[in-house]
């Protein structure tokens, strides 16, 4: 995989897939087969780009399996892991199970976490650094509902929420960090944030990373944006310079529709010419 530029910066495009609780283990198995299937058909129009998928904790060993087994260029992760490293919290799973299993990746405080299960800010920044401690990579969301936008107030919620997660990492640490900015309002929806909004937030998120932790770790850290993306609206978004990759939630179940959005360059180049 080499890495592409975006922009100034030297940030590979990050293509995630959220699963939710969808697939079980044996339609995830059949899902990644089709997905690599897929892509291996148009390998060159993705070696510039790392994708990943997040499926629920049941299918884990069966994606490590394919994936190790047929060497898929295809990263997985969880989608929640404990603020703790075991004991006795009963349905709760440990970073350290998560990096055991290969998981390069982990999503920590997705809306649905932050609204359904109540996690807090406090709580959500002890499961980042849990990963961090356990080697898996948070993928840190954040953003607001629709009557936080109605209000104006969307840029200081989401960014009260991502200096809430990060606190206490290192430069170093921050560097490694992938965000997602996902206005609950375009998940599952249909409703997608305009590219300028999705600049917006990004670039906003960009500058309080660097307030934070400084230019250079800023500069590295991929922020993706969620939210009813498809192959038909990503290649816009992705074409934001501070927009380094996406978090598709029920797009990624379908393994050409996921597949186009990994491909989303050669719709740059489509729009384009
Ligand atoms: O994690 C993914 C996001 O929640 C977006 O979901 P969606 O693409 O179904 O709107």
């Amino acid at each position: 995989m080499t890495t592409s530029t975006n922009g100034a910066f030297d940030r590979t495009p990050f293509i995630a897939g959220n699963w939710k609780m969808n697939m079980d283990h044996v339609q995830g198995i059949t899902l990644l087969q089709k997905l690599a299937w897929t892509l291996s058909d148009a390998k060159h129009d993705y070696n510039r780009v790392e994708v990943a998928v997040f499926p629920p904790f049941t299918d884990l060993r069966g994606v490590q399996t394919l994936v190790q087994g047929d060497e898929l260029d295809i990263a997985y992760g969880g989608q929640d892991l404990s603020q703790f490293d075991s004991g006795a919290y009963t349905g709760d799973i440990s970073g350290q199970f998560l990096g055991k299993l290969g998981c390069k990746y982990v999503l920590v405080g997705h809306s649905e976490r932050r609204t359904i299960h109540h996690e807090s800010d406090e709580v959500l920044n002890a499961k980042v650094k849990a990963a961090y401690k356990h080697g898996v990579t948070p993928v840190l969301c954040v953003g607001e509902g629709l009557e936080i936008r109605q209000a104006g107030t969307h840029v200081e919620h989401t960014l009260k929420q991502l200096r809430a997660g990060v606190a206490g990492l290192t430069a170093e640490q921050a560097a490694e960090l992938v965000v997602a900015y996902e206005p609950v309002w375009a998940i599952g929806t249909g409703e997608v944030a305009g590219p300028e909004d999705a600049q917006e937030l990004c670039a906003a998120i960009r500058a309080e990373l660097a307030t934070i932790f400084g230019d250079d770790a800023a500069a590295k850290i991929r922020l993706l944006y969620g939210g009813s993306v498809k192959a038909s609206n990503v290649a816009a978004i992705l074409n934001e310079p501070d927009v380094d990759g996406v978090l598709v939630g029920g797009a990624s179940l379908d393994p050409a529709e996921f597949a186009n959005i990994v491909r989303f360059e050669s719709h740059l180049l489509t729009d384009q010419s």
